[in-house]
C-alpha cells in the first residue's frame, strides 16, 4: 500500500456554533500520486475540506493527517494551494510575482516550469491588470514551480477559457506524472475531470459520500433497464419508470440477471449526478479509500 497523501478522521468543521457543520464524520484516504476530483454541489464542503488539508483552517474535530504528518508548519513548505479567489498582490507585476515565488521557495523553485505556464503572459503588467483567467495562470505557475508534494487547487479551470483550460489541464497532468505530484482538484466540470482525475471524491452535505479510483467506483455501480420489477437484493441509487419500462442506477450484490435486465456500465458523469440527485443514497468507500484507522477500529 502506498503512503497517504491526505488521511483524514472524523474530520469535522463548523464555522461557528449556530452555523452548522460544513464538513461532518470525514473520514477516507486519498493515495500520493494520484490526480483526484472532489465533486459535490455548491456548499458541500469542498473548500472548506481543501482549505484543512492545506492547514489554513484548524479542524473542529478528528484529524487531518497530510504527506504523513499533522503539523501544519512542517506540511506548509510540501504543499501548494490555490484558493478558490487566486489571492495575489495586485500591485506587483508578473515577473515579480515569479520572483518572489523563487525567493519564498529557493531549494525546490522550478523556474523552467513557471515559465511554460506562465508564457502567455505579459511579464510587466501589474497582476491587478490581469484577467480572471490570467491570474489563474499565474496562481497555478507559482504552485507547480513549488514543486509541491500535494497540490490542492479549488476550481482553478472555472475562469479559463475551454484553450487555456486544455492545455493547463495537459500540462498538469504531465508535470503530476512526472514528478508524481498528488493533485486535489474540486471542479463543478464533470465532462472535464473524467479523463484527466484517476481518483474521486464525492461530497455532499459535508459528507463524503463516494472515494476511490474512478474506474473501481465506476465498476461497482451498473445502469440497468429492463421491465419494471424488484431490483432486490441490488441497491438502488436512482431509478425511473417510463410506462411499463425501468431505468436504475444500482449498486450490485451479486450478479444481475442478464434475462431480465439490459445492464451498462454508466459514464463517470452518469454516476456522479445520480448520486447527486440521490442524496440518501448509501456512501461507497473503495477500499484504498479507508482511512487506516477506521480500518483498524473495524
Ligand atoms: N468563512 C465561512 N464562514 C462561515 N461559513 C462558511 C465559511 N466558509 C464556508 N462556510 C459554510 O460552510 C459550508 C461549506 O462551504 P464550502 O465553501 O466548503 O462549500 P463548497 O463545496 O466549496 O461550495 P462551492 O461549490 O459553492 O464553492 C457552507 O454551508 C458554507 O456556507
Amino acid at each position: 500500500m502506498t503512503g497517504a497523501a491526505i488521511e483524514a478522521n472524523g474530520l469535522g468543521m463548523t464555522y461557528g456554533r449556530k452555523r452548522g457543520w460544513a464538513l461532518r464524520d470525514c473520514s477516507f484516504r486519498l493515495p500520493a500520486g494520484r490526480i483526484c476530483a472532489l465533486v459535490g454541489p455548491n456548499g458541500a464542503g469542498k473548500s472548506t475540506l481543501l482549505a484543512l488539508a492545506a492547514g489554513l483552517l484548524r479542524p473542529t474535530e478528528g484529524t487531518v493527517r497530510v504527506l504523513g504528518s499533522t503539523d501544519r508548519a512542517e506540511i506548509r513548505p510540501r504543499i501548494a494551494y490555490v484558493a478558490q479567489d487566486k489571492p495575489l498582490y495586485p500591485q506587483l507585476t508578473v515577473a515579480d510575482t515569479l520572483w518572489a515565488g523563487r525567493e519564498l521557495n529557493p531549494a525546490t523553485w522550478d523556474g523552467d516550469a513557471a515559465d511554460r505556464i506562465a508564457a502567455p503572459l505579459p511579464r510587466d503588467a501589474k497582476v491587478r491588470a490581469l484577467s480572471g483567467g490570467q491570474r489563474t495562470r499565474l496562481a497555478l505557475a507559482l504552485a507547480l514551480a513549488k514543486r509541491p508534494g500535494l497540490m490542492l487547487l479549488d476550481e482553478p479551470m472555472a475562469d479559463l477559457d475551454p484553450l487555456a483550460r486544455h492545455q493547463l489541464m495537459g500540462l498538469l497532468m504531465a508535470e503530476a506524472a512526472e514528478h508524481s505530484t498528488t493533485i486535489v482538484m474540486s471542479s463543478h466540470i464533470l465532462t472535464e475531470l473524467e479523463g484527466a482525475c484517476d481518483y474521486l471524491l464525492l461530497v455532499d452535505g459535508g459528507r463524503v459520500r463516494l472515494g476511490g479510483e474512478s474506474e473501481d467506483v465506476v465498476a461497482a455501480h451498473a445502469l440497468v433497464t429492463g421491465q419494471v420489477r424488484d431490483l432486490a437484493p441490488h441497491t438502488v441509487i436512482e431509478s425511473r419508470t417510463t410506462g411499463r419500462q425501468l431505468t436504475a442506477l444500482i449498486r450490485p450484490d451479486g450478479p444481475v440477471d442478464a434475462a431480465a435486465w439490459d445492464v451498462a456500465e454508466p459514464s463517470l458523469e452518469e454516476l456522479l449526478l445520480a448520486h447527486l440527485r440521490s442524496p440518501d443514497a448509501p456512501p461507497l468507500l473503495t477500499p484504498s479509500a479507508h482511512a487506516r484507522e477506521a480500518v483498524a477500529a473495524a
